[in-house]
C-alpha cells in the first residue's frame, strides 16, 4: 500500500532521514518506535505530503505522491498536537473539516464513545488536552480513511480514553486498514501492533514482526525487548 524508498530528509545541514526504504501493507498496525528526534513524526509528515522530501520517493497504492492531493483522502492524520482555530466550537471546527472535505461524517465511533457530541458548543481554546486529543482522534476516523495514521494519539488521554481508542484502532485493523502508529508508551502498543520499525538518529534501524522481535530477544513484552536491544546495542537487522 506504501512503499517508500531511499527516503532522506534534511533541515539545512541537519539529516532527519537518512535514505529511509519501508513497504507498509494494508491489515498492518506499524509501531515506529525510536528516541525523541529520531525521525518518526518526520516520516509520518513526509507521507502525508507535509514535509517535502530532499530525496527518495513515496509510492501510495502504485502512484508516486510528489504533486498529488487526491491520495490524501485516503489518510486519516491525528498529529501529536492538533491546531485548530481557537475561537471555534468543536461543532464548526468538525462543520468545517466536512465541508472543506465535502463528505459527510461516515465513522462516529469515538465521537459517541468520546461524549463529543455533548461538548460541540465548546470553544477550541478553553479545551483540556486531553479533549483536544479526542477531537483531532474523531477526525482522523471521520471519514473510514484505509489509512490512519496516529502521532503519539494516548498521550493526555485518561485510561478509559485510552482503552476505547485502543479498542477503536483493533477494530479498524481487523477491517485491512493499515495503522502508523508511533508512541513512547510501549504498553500502549503490545495488544495490537503486528509490525516494529525502529529509527534513530534518523536511520531505520529494524523492521520485523513484534512476534519476531520478542523471539529475538526471548521477551514477552515489547518495553523489555527494545530495552534489551538498547541495552546491548544490537539495534541491526
Ligand atoms: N521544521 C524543522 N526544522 C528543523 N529541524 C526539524 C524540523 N522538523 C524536525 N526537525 C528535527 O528533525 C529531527 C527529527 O524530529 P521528529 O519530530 O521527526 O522526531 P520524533 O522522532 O518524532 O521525536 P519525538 O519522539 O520527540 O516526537 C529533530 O532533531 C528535529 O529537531
Amino acid at each position: 500500500m506504501i512503499n517508500i524508498q531511499q527516503l532522506t530528509k534534511s533541515f539545512g545541514k541537519f539529516n532527519a532521514l537518512k535514505g529511509i526504504d519501508l513497504t507498509l501493507n494494508g491489515g498492518e498496525c506499524v509501531a515506529l518506535i525510536g528516541p525523541n528526534g529520531s525521525g518518526k513524526t518526520t516520516l509520518m509528515k513526509s507521507i502525508l505530503g507535509m514535509v517535502m522530501p530532499s530525496a527518495g520517493r513515496i509510492i501510495f497504492e502504485g502512484q508516486d505522491i510528489v504533486q498529488q492531493w487526491a491520495y490524501r483522502n485516503h489518510i486519516g492524520y491525528m498529529p501529536q498536537i492538533g491546531q485548530y482555530p481557537e475561537n471555534m466550537s468543536i461543532a464548526q471546527v468538525l462543520d468545517m473539516i466536512k465541508d472543506i472535505r465535502k463528505l459527510p461524517q461516515m465513522d462516529s465511533d469515538l465521537y459517541q464513545a468520546f461524549g463529543v457530541d455533548k461538548l460541540l458548543e465548546k470553544r477550541m481554546a478553553t479545551l483540556s488536552g486531553g479533549t483536544r486529543q479526542k477531537v483531532s482522534a474523531c477526525i482522523a476516523f471521520m471519514f473510514d480513511p484505509k489509512v490512519l495514521i496516529l502521532d503519539e494519539p494516548t498521550a493526555g488521554l485518561d485510561p478509559l480514553s485510552t482503552e476505547i481508542l485502543k479498542d477503536k484502532i483493533k477494530k479498524e485493523i481487523g477491517r485491512g486498514k493499515l495503522i502508523i502508529i508511533s508512541s513512547h508508551v510501549l504498553s500502549d502498543l503490545d495488544e495490537f501492533v503486528s509490525q516494529i520499525v525502529f529509527l534513530q538518529e534518523g536511520e531505520l534501524k529494524f523492521h520485523k514482526s513484534l512476534q519476531q522481535l520478542k523471539e529475538d530477544t526471548g521477551t514477552e513484552k515489547l518495553s523489555k525487548a527494545i530495552a534489551y536491544l538498547i541495552q546491548n546495542r544490537d539495534l541491526s537487522n
